[in-house]
């Protein structure tokens, strides 16, 4: 039994192989960020074990003295990165590196296009890791120890990434995790030191941690020349850092380069891409602590699912505490993505303490306003990069108004929508804009809330305000209705959903009164058979101020709910709340005209509720009995045949 433990072989989970696969093939073309991926392991293993040996000491083993080190052998043709960070037991060996534990990776995985150039992208987004190794490596060598423990727990785990692992014991003295990679053929120059050097400059200068390389030899003098022959033993080779090593926050603004900025951000976020904008503060005072906080260019694959990883790192006082800090941001931004370093916070500082810390309270206000201001800014700013923020976060941050009533103004200010202003389907356009073009003597904010972008913009509700030059918010995402609900108003301007209540488009003219005191008299006989016809369909049937052209549209009551968010309900099952509309008939319609000349009961009841579908569809609605539509429009069409 022991000696087959000694050394097993075991399988990727099937994730882990696709992804493999995957890695190899897409991101070949930009190979060298294997080494940002191993190196950004080592630190964070690292910061693990600082931590661990915060509670408990020994763990240190009596070696404090945190470094990655890279090694590089030309002939051998590998390269190695060791650290002295906190290691790994078999189990985590057979856990972290032969499978993929993050949730929706099977979704993630069937999203790909075959595509190389997108679906570098998409890893890219799902953060490549250790696997990475593999880009440049035909066979990958680890060895590890976990902090603490004796020796001769030590493991080796070896792959050529392809199906299989194996994984055997092998002492080790020293805690830590090797990663060897054994380069292929034309990976060689990454066992050349000059160029590894460069790789290490370009992406891991703001690692706190230094990241060693052997000292280059001194080229040989004639003195030393002259001592050859004495053959004196070898000295100790000798290591030299060769990036910065200080953690990138707490180093003043103005003497980090954006290139600077942008590199810890690929390291903080795994993400491939550069980020949209960033704001690095230091807050003195009552309390103290340094934040670095990033808006991605993209939307990670798994932002709409329930345990993403979202949150920042947290530090205090420079030592790393954990990754996924929840507690500082609110749901609705949990696409930022960044650092906290803390002076107040205690060190052994827990999630539970976390969340009770009055204190993160107010570095969770604090740091909210100022990823606010951050995308003001960045809309101010111009240029597509708002356009681009709008298009993948758009939809979180609709969610704001609910979550952070406090900041309800400034999120609404950030807000983008279609309009009939433009009449496009892009969400472009701001509640500023759209207050800055409102018309004299109107004092709300209108807008259609459908299925889809055509279904709103060809809404009968806005013909009246297409008339007369009134523009109209567009709305067609799931959670627009909702958000106009928690809403209410912006700048003192309460927002109407124009298929909600009675139309009051003010116009106080006699002439105005007149007409519509004329349009219910002439109306009033069709109105009462037709309510009488719809009784059990609709809450009342009344003349239209708001259609010119459609025969009838369907309103809901002041304080009924909307349509949208009774179709959402109902598709999710949920109960839905007895309501029924409100019946709007256009009298001046030809078809209402000829509904009214109607002296055949049951022709007219059959019209009527004709009438009454088609104003459902019109606004993307389900019918209750399709059939029956069907069958009286048939039976419609066939009389005119017969006529
Ligand atoms: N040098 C190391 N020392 C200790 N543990 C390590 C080391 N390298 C990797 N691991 C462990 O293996 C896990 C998987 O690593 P991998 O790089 O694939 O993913 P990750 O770092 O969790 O996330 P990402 O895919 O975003 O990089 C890590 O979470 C860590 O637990």
């Amino acid at each position: 039994m022991t000696a087959e433990l000694k050394k097993e072989t075991l399988g990727f989970q099937t994730e882990a192989k696709q992804l493999l696969h995957l890695m190899i093939h897409s991101l070949y073309s930009n190979k060298e960020i294997f080494l940002r991926e191993l190196i950004s392991n080592a630190s964070d293993a690292i910061d693990k074990l600082r931590f661990a040996a915060l509670a408990d000491e020994s763990l240190l083993e009596g070696q404090a003295d945190y470094a990655v080190q890279v090694d590089v052998d030309k002939e051998a043709r590998t390269i190695t990165i060791t650290d002295n960070g906190i290691g790994m037991t078999r189990e985590e060996v057979i856990e972290n590196l032969g499978t993929i534990a993050k949730s929706g990776t099977a979704a993630f995985l069937n999203n790909l296009t075959g595509d190389q150039k997108k679906d570098s992208q998409l890893i890219g987004q799902f953060g490549v890791g250790f696997y990475s190794g593999f880009i440049v490596a035909e066979r990958v060598e680890v060895h590890t120890r976990k902090a603490g423990e004796a020796a001769d727990t030590g493991v080796l785990w070896e792959s050529h990434g392809e199906s299989e692992f194996s994984i055997e014991e092998r002492p080790r003295e020293s805690r830590g995790t090797s990663v060897t990679l054994y380069l292929k053929s034309d990976c060689a120059e990454f066992a050349d030191d000059w160029r590894v050097r460069s790789v290490i400059k370009k992406y891991s200068d703001h690692i706190s941690v230094p990241v060693k390389m052997l000292k280059p030899a001194t080229p040989a003098t004639d003195a030393d020349a002259d001592d050859k022959e004495a053959e004196q033993p070898e000295a100790e080779p000798q290591y030299e850092a060769v990036n910065e090593a200080t953690a990138l926050w707490t180093r003043p603004r103005s003497e980090i380069t954006d290139e600077e900025y942008k590199a810890f951000y690929q390291h903080v976020s795994h993400d491939f891409e550069e980020p949209l904008i960033w704001s690095h503060n230091k807050v003195e005072g009552k309390q103290e602590y340094t934040s670095l906080l990033y808006i991605p260019k993209r939307a990670p694959f798994d932002l709409w699912n329930r345990d993403m990883a979202r949150g920042l790192k947290l530090y205090v006082q420079r030592t790393f505490i954990m990754d996924e800090a929840e507690q500082f941001l609110p749901l609705y931004l949990r696409f930022v993505k960044g650092v906290v370093d803390s002076n107040d916070l205690p060190l052994n500082v827990s999630r539970e303490i976390l969340q009770k810390d009055s204190s993160v309270d107010a570095m969770r206000s604090a740091l909210t306003k100022r990823v606010l201001d951050m995308l003001a800014k960045l809309a101010k700013k111009g240029g597509d990069d708002y356009a681009t923020f709008w298009k993948e976060f758009g939809q979180v941050l609709k969610e704001g108004p609910a979550e952070d009533f406090g900041n309800k103004e400034k999120i609404a200010g950030l807000l983008r929508f279609a309009t009939t202003h433009t009449d496009k389907p892009d969400q472009d356009q701001s509640l500023q804009d759209y207050v800055a073009r409102m018309q004299e003597g109107q004092d709300k904010i209108y807008y259609v809330v459908a299925e889809n972008f055509n279904t709103a913009r060809k809404s009968p509700h806005l013909e009246v305000f297409r008339k007369k030059g009134i523009e109209v918010l567009l709305l067609s995402d799931r959670v627009d209705d909702w958000l106009m609900n928690q809403l209410q108003e912006f700048d003192g301007k309460p927002l109407q959903d124009v298929a909600r209540g009675a139309l009051d488009l003010e116009d106080d003219s006699e002439q105005a009164k007149a007409e519509k005191e004329k349009l219910k008299q002439d109306s009033e006989a069709l109105v009462e058979r037709l309510a009488k016809v719809l009784d059990d369909k609709v809450a009342e049937v009344r003349p239209s101020l708001r259609l010119t052209e459609s025969p009838a549209c369907l309103v809901v009551g002041e304080h009924d709910m909307g349509a949208q968010m009774r179709r959402i309900l109902e598709a999710a099952g949920q109960p839905v709340p007895p309501g029924k509309p409100i019946l709007e008939i256009n009298p001046g319609h030809p078809l209402l005209q000829m509904l009214d000349a109607e002296a055949d009961e049951s022709r007219f009841a059959d019209l009527a509720h004709v009438v009454l579908d088609q104003a459902t569809l019109a606004e993307g609605g389900q019918l209750e009995d399709p059939a029956s539509f069907v069958s009286r429009l048939n039976a419609l069409l066939l009389q005119l045949s017969k006529s």
